[in-house]
């Protein structure tokens, strides 16, 4: 596998294992009707996650049982032998569902250094928070705590199931907190220079396709709720994921990305190629007529095939069977993708960490070929991509989890926001059109900041 991304060497190899002594952790969990989600993460004094699958597994938790670091590329086998130790040794008293997850994600470039504006967000970190609340598909609810053997472990259990079931239920409510400034961190020339350059590497063969990306970065009237917010993103984005992350020092990360980027439970893999895009019209009858172009095109035809193949191939290696589906239209609030599942079944023992590894970052956030995608979006790209467009998600003791592609994102530091977004560049892009595209992609959180 090609494992040269951006600035290899720059940041060390290292990989390290916090957690309290004794290492032999215990979890707990109790059944409870109806909880706040948001009370869980409403002060940003511990480390925090969220995250919500389209397919009903939401989980929303806090502090640190044990966390999980590391550095270069060899960071995707350095957290799994890293949590390999932990989970060994942690006993569950609770259901399956409930059972402890390990959090978090990696940046987009081997290479990445925890500098601002990502201070706090190592090149690969996890937690396996100490309390979390957890609700299935079918709408059970649960709070489970993790501690330093079982008396520790029902007491955090005792406090969370109080402090959760007493406070109201969060709700969708309120508007954005107003914006006072946006900086981008491409402006419209400097984008058409880059895409010229792009298209001058495809034309003389070194290049078939880069995603290009750009930052904008908002300066709001007050601090942001992300999670209130990340509740008002439900229900206009109701089959996207939703994420957050944050760290004792260092900012917010979250989202509510389309794409999943691998999901495994035992044998079984799934994932999706989610790549062309256009807007969605201002009628229905506008709308069907842009999809059925869409899928008509050529050029994002090849576009989206690359990311098919590409995904392809790196599953073909670890499978024993592969299905591709066939190939329509994702609709979402500001825009439409071209979509083509894929799954597969394991021909051996693989971690989802491993397949995380073999996929990232898929053509459809990178390019082909891949090192040379890679160090193009490296030498042209005018911002830190950080965790943008990277894998995010969860694993567990046994090697399964989820992962989605951190796009629709952004980093909250105290008032100010960092969007990000980009667009897939093939021989005959349009510097404009691209413009136009990643704007949209901008739209999901934009919208949610302004005040309405
Ligand atoms: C890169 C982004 O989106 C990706 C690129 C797409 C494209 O080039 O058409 C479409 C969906 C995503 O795979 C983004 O949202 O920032």
């Amino acid at each position: 596998m090609e494992r040269t991304s951006g600035g290899r060497g720059l940041a060390a190899e290292s990989a390290s294992v916090e957690h309290e002594e004794p290492i032999d952790l215990v979890s707990c969990s109790r059944d409870v009707t109806d909880v706040s989600f948001g009370a869980i993460v409403d002060t940003d004094d511990e480390p925090r996650i969220l995250w919500t699958a389209p397919n009903g597994l939401e989980i929303a938790g806090r502090g640190v049982a044990a966390r999980f670091t590391a550095a270069g590329p060899n960071r995707f086998e350095r957290i799994r032998t890293s949590a390999d130790r932990v989970f060994d040794a942690l006993e569950h008293d609770g259901p399956p569902v409930a059972r402890p997850r390990a959090f978090g994600g990696f940046s987009f470039h081997d290479g990445h250094a925890p500098n601002p504006p990502w201070t706090g967000f190592d090149a690969a970190s996890f937690v396996v928070p100490r309390a979390f609340v957890t609700r299935d598909d079918t709408g059970g609810i649960w709070v489970t705590a993790v501690g330093n053997g079982p008396d520790d472990a029902y007491d955090r259990l005792d406090h969370w199931h109080e402090r959760l079931t007493s406070g109201p239920a969060m709700r969708a409510s309120g508007s954005g907190p107003g914006v006072t400034s946006t900086r981008r961190s491409t402006s419209p020339e400097e984008w058409n220079e880059q895409i010229e350059s792009a298209l001058g590497r495809i034309e003389d063969g070194r290049l078939t396709k880069v995603v290009l990306a750009q930052a904008l970065s908002i300066d709001l009237e007050s601090s942001v709720d992300v999670p209130t917010m990340l509740e008002r993103l439900r229900r206009q984005y109701p089959n996207c994921y939703r994420f957050l992350v944050s760290h004792e020092t260092g900012g917010t990360f979250f989202g509510a990305p389309p794409e999943q980027l691998v999901s495994k439970r035992d044998d079984r893999v799934e994932t999706e190629a989610l790549a062309g895009s256009v807007a969605r019209g201002e009628t229905p009858e506008s709308d069907d007529e842009l999809a059925t172009r869409m899928l008509a095109d050529e050029k994002l035809e090849r576009e989206h095939e690359l990311v098919v193949e590409a995904i392809r191939d790196q599953l073909e290696a670890l499978a024993c069977e592969l299905a591709i589906g066939d190939r329509r239209v994702r609709k979402l609030n500001t825009i439409q993708h071209l979509r083509t599942p894929l799954s597969a079944t394991l021909a051996g023992d693989h971690h989802v960490l491993e397949l995380v590894e073999a996929l990232h970052p898929t053509p459809a956030v990178g390019g082909v070929p891949p090192t040379n995608a890679w160090e193009t979006i490296r030498q042209t790209e005018a911002f830190d991509r950080g965790w943008y467009a990277a894998p995010i998600g969860w694993f567990d003791a046994d090697g399964n989890g989820e992962f989605a592609v951190a796009l629709r994102s952004a980093l909250a530091v105290d008032d100010t926001v960092t969007l990000f977004a980009g667009n897939g560049i093939v021989a005959d892009s349009d510097p404009a059109e691209e413009w136009t595209e990643v704007q949209l992609k901008f739209r999901p959180i934009l919208d949610e900041l302004k005040t309405r």
